[in-house]
């Protein structure tokens, strides 16, 4: 302990490490010391760390790079890369490295039973080791089994599954809908439970149970969620065999207090870091024990279809897109982030330029991400006017705000054809076809 104290909230808050200083780690490290405690965050990544002293944030987070700068400069958040030294100045360590998708379609544990090991070389008396990364059932208990071999300190381990999102990770972190805490043993559950008493005021339950419940807990509702996505995409698909209207349809389903309107939004498939590594995870681990989680099954594939949507549209609908050239509005998998992993976005443009079209696109915060894929094969347009210049046809894939109402007449300018293909269903159809638009969205 760095002042002698027992472990847990004193006058200064909690010591405390997170290793990883990723998207969830960087906002779990900062929203804690915006809550009085005191925080080390450890990176592997040299670049990054640095970066991070110098106050630059490395990632597109609305909110985060004031609450980074703020508690950096009233010294309770700092960036290191010596794990070690972290480790002994801290009661509570939290593990947010990532958990890739290993070949098998299972969560690659490789960093957190790493960063397990050496905190446990680390050790220098009581510490609780807090899994925030998402893993499978039984992780906690291979920590558990590394850190033993290591280390004859007492310690507890814990898993404590987030829920945040990107592009609202510092709100959602700040104020979440419920905590959970997975602990075999008292002394870490009380611990936690009081470490995130200031994140609860407004009522939201913490949760506490075994660690495999909270383990599964991160699972079942990132694959309730893909789920009830996949869902509305073949919704939307029989909507268009019969010309109905996804959008009505998804209204009334939405208005049942017993489904609510979240996440039936239809569109290019799901993207980003988290769901179609999760909803791999869960259906290898369940088939590690001999059962098969079929309608997951069913999720990937209908949304694997899904991705490559808009492209068969535009393939159908403008015949050949040998020599056309189409701006792409959003590469991120989502708005208000910088993030393209699993983006849709990737599919549809590559889907694009193998078919012999020119791609130039256009995204707020994720040009430095796709020059990282895509380098010079597209284009990059310095605002959402510029990427139709010359365009055959417009492809919306990402929902950003500053899409919703854009200046139509000035798109109609720069357009070559004034097609649209919303791959959000941002636009009501008979207001674009009022400003003179062929307008072709999802499912309506
Ligand atoms: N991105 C998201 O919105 C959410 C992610 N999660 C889970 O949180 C975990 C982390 O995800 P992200 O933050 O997105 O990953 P990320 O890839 O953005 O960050 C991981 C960080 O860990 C660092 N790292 C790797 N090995 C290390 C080591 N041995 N020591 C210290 N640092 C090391 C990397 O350099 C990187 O900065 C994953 O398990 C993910 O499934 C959970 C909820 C939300
Ligand atoms: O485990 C994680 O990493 C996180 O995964 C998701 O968060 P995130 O991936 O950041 O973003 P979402 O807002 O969930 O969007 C995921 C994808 O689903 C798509 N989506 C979302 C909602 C919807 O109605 N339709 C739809 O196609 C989005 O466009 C995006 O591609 C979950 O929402 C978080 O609770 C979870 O913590």
């Amino acid at each position: 302990m760095r002042d002698g104290r027992a472990p847990g909230r004193g006058e200064q808050g909690v010591k405390i490490a997170v290793v990883g200083t990723g998207y969830v780690g960087l906002v779990v490290g900062a929203c804690f010391a915006e809550n009085g405690n005191d925080v080390i965050c450890v990176d592997t990544n040299v670049d990054k760390v640095k970066a991070l002293k110098r106050g630059k944030i490395p990632i597109y987070e609305p909110g985060l790079e004031e609450v980074v700068k703020r508690n950096t400069a009233e010294k309770r958040l700092s960036f290191t890369t010596e794990l070690a030294a972290a480790v002994k100045a801290s009661d509570i360590v939290f593990i947010a490295v990532g958990t890739p998708e290993a070949e098998d379609g299972s969560a690659d544990l490789k960093h957190v039973l790493g960063v397990a090991r050496d905190i446990a070389r680390a050790m220098d008396g009581y510490k609780v080791i807090v899994d925030k990364s998402t893993v499978p059932v039984g992780t906690s208990e291979k920590v558990r089994e590394v850190m033993r071999k290591e280390t004859r300190h007492p310690f507890s381990v814990v898993s404590n599954p987030e829920f945040l999102k990107q592009g609202a990770a510092v709100d959602d972190f700040l104020k979440p809908d419920r905590v959970v805490i997975g602990a075999d043993d008292e002394r870490g559950a009380a611990l936690m439970t009081e470490l995130y008493a200031p994140f609860t005021r407004t009522g939201a339950p913490v949760m506490v149970m075994d660690c495999a419940s909270a383990e599964l807990c991160k699972y079942a509702a990132n694959a309730m969620l893909a789920t009830r996505i996949s869902f509305m995409n073949e919704v939307a698909r029989v909507c268009e065999l019969y010309g109905a209207n996804v959008d009505q349809v998804r209204r009334a389903v939405a208005s049942d207090n017993r489904i609510g309107p979240s996440f039936l939004f239809p569109g290019v498939g799901y993207g980003g870091s988290c769901f179609p590594k999760d909803v791999k995870a869960i259906l290898k681990f369940s088939r590690d024990k001999g059962y098969d989680f079929r309608i997951l099954d069913a999720v990937e594939d209908v949304n694997a279809q899904q991705k490559k949507k808009l492209l068969q549209m535009m393939k159908q609908r403008l015949r050949s897109l040998k020599g056309k050239t189409i701006g792409v509005w959003g590469l991120a998998f989502k708005p208000r982030t910088d993030d393209m992993r699993e983006a849709p976005a990737i599919t549809i443009i590559e889907g694009l330029l193998k078919a012999g079209a020119t791609v130039q696109a256009y995204d707020p915060e994720a040009h430095e991400t796709a020059r990282r894929i895509f380098g010079n094969r597209i284009t990059y347009a310095r605002n959402a006017y510029e990427a139709l210049k010359g365009a055959d046809a417009l492809a919306l894939v990402t929902e950003w705000n500053e899409f919703r109402e854009p200046d139509f007449a000035r798109m109609k300018k720069r357009m070559n054809t004034p097609i649209i293909f919303d791959g959000r269903n941002i636009y009501k159809p008979e207001a674009i076809a009022a400003q003179g638009f062929t307008y072709y969205s999802i499912g309506r």
